[in-house]
């Protein structure tokens, strides 16, 4: 059978390979060059900027008609001020250095799944080999101003995700994926600081692509392009409970991490959390590393409905990563066990989290997470003053 949306995939590919090389050169002039003042932002706000320039541009060159729904838009860099100016050049400055760069071509192969190997085979029509200067790219970028929807084609993106691991020289992920009548298609994640062998240190082998296509399996290949960059299949592993870990987010600004504990502990599981930023948890939740058997995300406390002070998930955290896990045979949803829903806009509305997992362990952690809320909510009844997790309605 034939892969379905071969040529979005060459595309997505190829954009994303490209965003990574500049979130790389933009870490290792910037961040780790020590030009950064302690606190200062600006770095991953160039590199988003930029990254977002670049993959909007070769996407809005190769499917002119699709919508995208992108983080960033270019209002900061049009302020008239100098420091918007300076940021401007910079941002102008090297997504046109990475666009410039002639098509990559690799002569392509089919491997016994029928599966492309080989080559991102990058074409000059996508806007590549030229340079587009200022008012092009700021375009480019205000292409992801889409507002999302239920119906249609079009393509969600997540320049950095995980812009507080980028500047912490952890993971990070440029995440782009497909959605057709609010169904994820096609999902990659390019993540330029994880081994692509698991429980390898990195060195060379850092900098892995996952690639996932509905119905076709997931599967990752090199970041770096080669003629040899063979894909392989990733499937995730069966583990027993007490063999497994909680993958979670390293802020604790973005996730329960104590229910997370709480959970963990009434359902047997032994193993520390793993905490990483971004989409690279999905990745190593799909390749087992580290034991990683679960991707919890829970609501912080407080805010009133959906907790989180109010914070609603955004689609372009999730879409990507959502297809890897289903594809590696994982289930995901959120804390209740709804599916999520990608075609409310840019959100995920008020979905109350995230979990994922192989279907067995997802199930229990559902249960144990439902109940451990319900305890949580004995106690802040019983003290009075305690820290709502959740408001009431969410055990209804
Ligand atoms: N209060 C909150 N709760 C949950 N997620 C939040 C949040 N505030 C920001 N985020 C999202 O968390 C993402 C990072 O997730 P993680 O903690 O898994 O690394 C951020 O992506 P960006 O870094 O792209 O802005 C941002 O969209
Ligand atoms: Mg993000
Ligand atoms: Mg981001
Ligand atoms: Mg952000």
């Amino acid at each position: 059978m034939p892969v379905p949306f071969s040529l979005e995939q060459q595309v997505a590919i190829a954009a994303v390979r490209r965003a990574c090389a500049l979130t790389t050169t933009v870490f290792n002039k910037l961040v780790a060059g020590e030009t950064l003042v302690k606190g200062d932002k600006s770095p991953v706000t160039v590199a988003d900027f930029s990254a977002q320039a670049v993959i909007n541009t070769i996407l809005s060159h190769a499917f002119p008609d699709d919508p995208i729904i992108g983080e960033e838009d270019s209002a900061d860099l049009r302020a008239p001020t100098k420091e918007s100016e300076l940021l401007r050049s910079r941002v102008v400055e090297l997504a046109d250095e990475i666009l410039v760069q002639p098509p990559l071509f690799f002569p392509r192969g089919v491997d016994e799944d029928e599966v492309v190997v080989g080559g991102s085979g990058e074409r000059p029509e996508w806007g590549l080999g030229r340079r587009w200067g200022a008012e092009a790219l700021l375009k480019a970028i205000d292409r992801g101003n889409y507002a999302g929807g239920r119906l249609g084609r079009m393509w969600t993106l997540d320049p950095i995700d995980g812009t507080k691991g980028f500047l912490r020289g952890g993971q990070y992920a440029v995440c782009l994926a497909l959605l057709v009548d609010a169904r994820v298609e096609l999902g990659v994640i390019g993540c330029p600081n994880l081994p692509q062998i698991t429980n390898d240190s990195g060195g060379d082998n850092k900098g892995a692509l996952f690639i996932a296509v509905r119905g076709h399996g997931a599967r990752q290949l090199p970041l770096s392009p080669s003629a040899l960059s063979t894909q392989v299949r990733v499937n995730m592993p069966h583990l027993a409970l007490h063999d497994l870990s909680f993958l979670e987010s390293v802020e604790k600004a973005h996730a329960a991490l104590d229910t997370n504990a709480r959970v963990a502990a009434r359902i047997g599981v032994r193993g520390a959390p793993v905490r990483m930023d971004s989409q690279a948890k999905y990745a190593a939740l799909v390749r087992g590393d580290g034991g990683g058997g679960v991707y919890l995300r829970l609501p912080v406390a407080g805010g009133g409905k959906g907790g989180n002070g109010g914070y609603q998930e955004k689609i372009w955290d999730h879409a990507p990563g959502s297809l890897l896990v289903e594809e590696a045979g994982g289930v995901i949803s959120d804390s209740r066990g709804r599916p999520l829903d990608f075609g409310l806009g840019r959100t995920l509305g008020e979905n109350f989290g995230v979990v994922a997992a192989r279907k067995e362990v997802h199930a229990q952690v559902i249960e144990a997470i439902q109940a451990v809320l319900a305890e949580t909510e004995g106690e802040a009844e019983g003290e009075g003053t305690a820290v709502r997790t959740v408001p009431n309605f969410w055990l209804r």
